[in-house]
Order: structure tokens, then C-alpha cells, then sequence
């Protein structure tokens, strides 16, 4: 359930190689003016300086939005940034690990890909969860169960943490995932590859306000 420390709605996960050859900073500030109010750097494939590089320069642009950063999987470069958050997944850093490295009030989002992970430790000291993937995606596809809108149903019975759905969510699917469970949308494709991504986000966010 949405807390005081995770009020968000509509989460942006980005990159600079999901935008279609667009800045990616220019793609963040428009998805923010849409809507968007937590946003999420994932860079698989660069350096940490060239990591760090891009998200010194994507923190500049939120937080004139007054708007959090997630850093996806690397705790230095969260740490530089003072980003307001990490995410981290089954192959990462473990939230334990995290949490003694990087004392609270920071933010930690952690994947559910098992169910098995509800009574863990790790879920237990995690801020936000991840559903992960809802729906099955070409954006990631080394994933493990497709969680589809009874799954979402069922971690909602499991927990009271907040619930981001991530994995082919969009316009179409948005409400009824809100409606099966979820606190959160995100999303890369929905909006990165969106040709106005102003719009895409208000889309997304007046679908996910009508199903609340
Ligand atoms: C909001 C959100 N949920 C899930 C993920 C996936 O994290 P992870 O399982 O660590 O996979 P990678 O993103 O690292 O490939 C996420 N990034 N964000
Ligand atoms: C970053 C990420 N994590 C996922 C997970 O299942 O954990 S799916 C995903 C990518 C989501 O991209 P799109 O909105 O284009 O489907
Ligand atoms: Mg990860």
C-alpha cells in the first residue's frame, strides 16, 4: 500500500539507449511534465564514471522538479549522486548488504520474481517491491514468472509493502493492474519510445487515477 515514504504513482525507468536516439534527459523532464513522479537510471552497459556522468546530470533536471531518483543496481554510483533511492533484483547487491552500507531513510526497491521472497528478510527490509515482470517483455526478458493480474492479486493478499508492476505496462493494462493490487506503474517503453512522451505519461497517469 502507498506510505508517506513511497506516496508515487507513475515511476519512469530509464536509459539513454531506450529513447529512441533522443536525450534522455530532454525524454525525463517531458515524461515528468506528464505526470511521472519517481524516475529510475538503468544502465546496463556503461562505466561507473560514465554511469555517475549520467546520473549527476539526470538528478540536476529532477530535482528542479522536486522529483526522486533511483539508481538501478549500483550502490557507488547511488551513493555519489545522493541518489534518493536504489533498486536492486535476485542478481544484485543484496538489500541486506545494501541497508548496512547505506543507512536509511534511503530508498530500496526489490524484485519479487518467487513468491518464496514474501517471507524473507530482505522483502521485509525493503521500501517498495517490485512485481516483476507483470507481463512478460522484450525490454527484459532474462525474467522468471509472468505475474499476470492474479499474481498482482496475490502478493497483494502477502504484503502491505508498496507494489510497483513493472513488464509491458501501458495505457491498456495500467488501470485493471492498479485495480488488481498495485500502488505503481512502471514503465521504460511506454514512455521512452512514446512519440510525445508529455502525453504518454498523462495517459498513463489519468488511467492509473480513474482506477484508485
Ligand atoms: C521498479 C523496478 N522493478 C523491477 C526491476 C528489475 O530489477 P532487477 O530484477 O534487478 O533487474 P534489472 O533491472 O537490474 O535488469 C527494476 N529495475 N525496477
Ligand atoms: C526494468 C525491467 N524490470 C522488469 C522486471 O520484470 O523486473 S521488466 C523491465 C523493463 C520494462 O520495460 P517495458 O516497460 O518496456 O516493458
Ligand atoms: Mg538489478
Amino acid at each position: 500500500m502507498i506510505t508517506n515514504a513511497f506516496p508515487y504513482r507513475l515511476y519512469l525507468v530509464i536509459s539513454e539507449e531506450s529513447c529512441l536516439g533522443r536525450n534522455f534527459l530532454e525524454v525525463a523532464e517531458q515524461a515528468v511534465q506528464g505526470g511521472v513522479d519517481i524516475v529510475q537510471l538503468r544502465e546496463k552497459a556503461l562505466s561507473d564514471i560514465e554511469f555517475l556522468d549520467r546520473a549527476l546530470r539526470l538528478k540536476e533536471v529532477l530535482v528542479k522538479h522536486n522529483v526522486p531518483l533511483i539508481i538501478n543496481d549500483n550502490l557507488n554510483v547511488a551513493r555519489r549522486v545522493e541518489a534518493f533511492g536504489i533498486h536492486v533484483g535476485n542478481n544484485d547487491l543484496s538489500p541486506i548488504e545494501i541497508k548496512s552500507q547505506w543507512s536509511s531513510p534511503h530508498c530500496l526497491g526489490y524484485s519479487i520474481e518467487y513468491i518464496e521472497q514474501l517471507n524473507t528478510e530482505k522483502t521485509k527490509i525493503s521500501d517498495y517491491l517490485g512485481i516483476s515482470p507483470v507481463f512478460s517483455t522484450e525490454t527484459k526478458t532474462d525474467t522468471v514468472t509472468e505475474w499476470k493480474l492474479n499474481g498482482v492479486s496475490k502478493i497483494r493478499t502477502l504484503t502491505d509493502k508498496p507494489l510497483v508492476a513493472i513488464g509491458n505496462m501501458n495505457k491498456q493494462n495500467a488501470a485493471e493492474v492498479i485495480r488488481a493490487g498495485a500502488d505503481c506503474i512502471a514503465v521504460v517503453s511506454a514512455i521512452c519510445k512514446a512519440e510525445n512522451p508529455v502525453l504518454a505519461a498523462e495517459i498513463l497517469r489519468n488511467e492509473i487515477e480513474r482506477a484508485l
